[in-house]
């Protein structure tokens, strides 16, 4: 199972994407090759894997594995980089639709430089209330635009301790089974929101997140009036852009070719 591959980046957030449009990588083996390869310094190095494989009513049906080799039921940069991997590679044209866990994905592609994605509509909006953590209460909220993600304001999101306060809620009780994303937002003008993630799935911050940019962008409209499209800039320094529609919400930005390679076995065989 030799496999070229496309290392792309969604923002900041990194993939490794494969035409597995022939099946040659079974479903069955797919979580532990995405644990191999998006393992850094072992082998390629990634946020997550994107299988991109047949489907008979879309342009095509997506695999996503986050880093640990867990099922993500979406993921918001990652669908920017698959709709530009499809547009690039003749599976599909600028305007597409994809299966996803979460449901069907619609993406069009702007530019070289921007990928618009129609996100899933947003679920269990629950803005403003109290969770419990180490005997003190912190005031959060939270929505699934695909992915669970809890939101949370801060006055500076450089001084908050992202890995530590974003794992005790990520493994909160109140979350569980599936867990959640974790996100911290601050306000830079009435259209500008800074934010950080703690990732499920690849458990430590990403560099941006686009289902999170989502969620932030819809509870900083909700709770502190920020206005549509919302700028997210994330911590890799790229700018999202978040739409609203009618009720429809849109995630744009970039989707970066890092660069192309063929797998060697060792990227994938080792313990
Ligand atoms: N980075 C993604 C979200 C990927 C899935 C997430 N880690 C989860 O398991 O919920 C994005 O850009 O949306």
């Amino acid at each position: 199972m030799i496999s070229e591959f496309y290392k792309m980046s969604g923002g900041g957030n990194d993939f490794i994407v494969i035409d597995n449009t022939d099946n040659s990588i079974p479903e069955s083996k797919a979580s532990g090759l995405a644990e191999k390869l998006c393992k850094r310094q072992l082998s390629v190095g990634a946020d997550g894997l994107i299988l991109i494989c047949s489907s008979k009513e879309d342009d095509f049906k997506w695999l996503f594995y986050n880093s640990d080799g867990s099922v993500a039921e979406m993921c918001g940069n990652g669908a920017r980089c698959a709709a530009r991997f499809a547009y690039i590679n003749g599976i599909a044209g600028r305007s597409m639709t994809f299966e996803t866990l979460a449901g069907k994905i619609k993406a069009e592609i702007i530019d070289d430089n921007s990928v618009k994605v129609l996100m899933t509509p947003p679920l269990d909006a629950n803005f403003n209330y109290s969770i419990e953590i180490d005997n003190k209460w912190l005031e959060v909220s939270s929505v699934n635009t695909g992915v669970p993600h809890v939101i949370i304001k801060s006055e500076n999101i450089a001084d908050e301790p992202l890995i530590e306060t974003g794992r005790k809620i990520r493994f909160h009780d109140k979350y569980s089974p599936a867990g959640t994303n974790v996100n911290f937002y601050e306000i830079t003008d009435d259209s500008t929101v800074a934010m950080r993630t703690y990732e499920r799935g690849v458990e430590g911050e990403t560099l941006a997140c686009g289902t999170g940019a989502v969620a932030v962008a819809i509870t900083a409209n909700a709770c502190e009036n920020i206005n549509f499209p919302v700028k997210i800039k994330t911590r890799s320094g790229a700018t999202l852009t978040i739409h609203k529609q009618d009720n429809n919400f849109f995630l744009e930005g970039e989707a970066r070719i890092i660069y192309q390679g063929v797998l060697n076995k060792e990227a994938y065989d080792y313990e």
